[in-house]
């Protein structure tokens, strides 16, 4: 079973996170890993957000906002924590509402079940100001409910208890159930993981401690010393692993 995160991973950052599209080359890789192996994918974005940029309804699986929304062959479930996030962000929104202004650049994306506010504009000096500035405010908020998480130039935040490796594992579970009723697509249950990003990482662990693959995308991974953890350099060399190194053994039939 293939999990890929998006951004920084299937797609190179960019300065707008609108300004992201796969190339149909890359749509249709997708489609033909996913007839060969169950493809998931797992993301900070909304799933709309995702369905206008990726061929969903041809993969196994997709999980949004970190894993709090997730469709699987077709059915939409929501992770029990998500209702509860998204309680929170009207209010969270209206109280970081000043920021744009405050700090022009910085711009606040709404998701479905989670916020993130990006900070990619910022020169150098004033992004490590403005973290500085929303950790202050963001410990004297009231609400202690969503947690604020760092990413590549941008601030998620999130429920804690909702999280990629948590997708990971149910999604593990949906097919070792099917393969159990007999209605499996043939696949043993050998996860691989290919992230980029922090929040992707115990993602990438799990998968290791599951005994499938964890990869890294970029230069220096979180810790240095999990054992396993591989390593690709960019979205380029992720594109060249998915089409010359796994799909050529799977349509000789080789399973994962
Ligand atoms: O889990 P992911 O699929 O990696 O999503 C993480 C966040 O990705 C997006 O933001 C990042 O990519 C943007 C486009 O390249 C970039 O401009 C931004 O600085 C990055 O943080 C997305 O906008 C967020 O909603 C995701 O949570």
């Amino acid at each position: 079973m293939l999990f890929l995160d998006f951004d920084g991973t299937l797609a190179p950052i960019q300065e707008k996170p609108d300004l992201v599209h796969l190339p149909e080359n890359h749509l249709l890789s997708l489609k033909t890993l996913s007839s060969l192996i169950p493809v998931f994918v797992l993301s900070g974005r909304s799933i709309p957000d995702l369905q206008k940029r990726l061929p969903v309804t041809d993969l196994a699986g997709v999980s949004g906002d970190h894993g709090a929304s997730r469709i699987y062959r077709g059915e939409v479930f929501l992770e029990p924590n998500a209702e509860i996030a998204r309680a929170q962000l009207t209010p969270l929104e209206t109280m970081l509402k000043e920021l744009p202004e405050q700090w022009p650049g910085v711009f606040i994306e709404r998701k479905q079940f989670s916020l993130s506010i990006h900070y990619r504009q910022l020169s150098i000096e004033k992004q490590e100001a403005f973290i500085s500035f929303m950790e202050k405010i963001f410990h004297q908020a009231t609400t202690k409910i969503l947690e604020m998480r760092h990413g590549k130039c941008v601030l998620e935040f999130r429920h804690p208890e909702i999280n990629k490796e948590s997708a990971l594992k149910w999604f593990l579970k949906r097919v070792s159930e099917e393969r159990n009723s007999g209605n499996a697509s043939g696949s043993s249950l050998f996860p691989i993981m290919v992230g980029d990003d922090i929040t992707d990482w115990n993602a990438i662990k799990t998968a290791i401690n599951l005994g499938g693959v964890g990869i890294w995308v970029g230069d220096r991974p979180p810790e240095r010393h999990v054992p396993a953890a591989a390593r690709l350099s960019s979205p380029e060399q992720v594109w060249n692993f998915l089409n010359h190194s796994l799909k050529p053994p799977l349509q000789r039939g080789i399973s994962l």
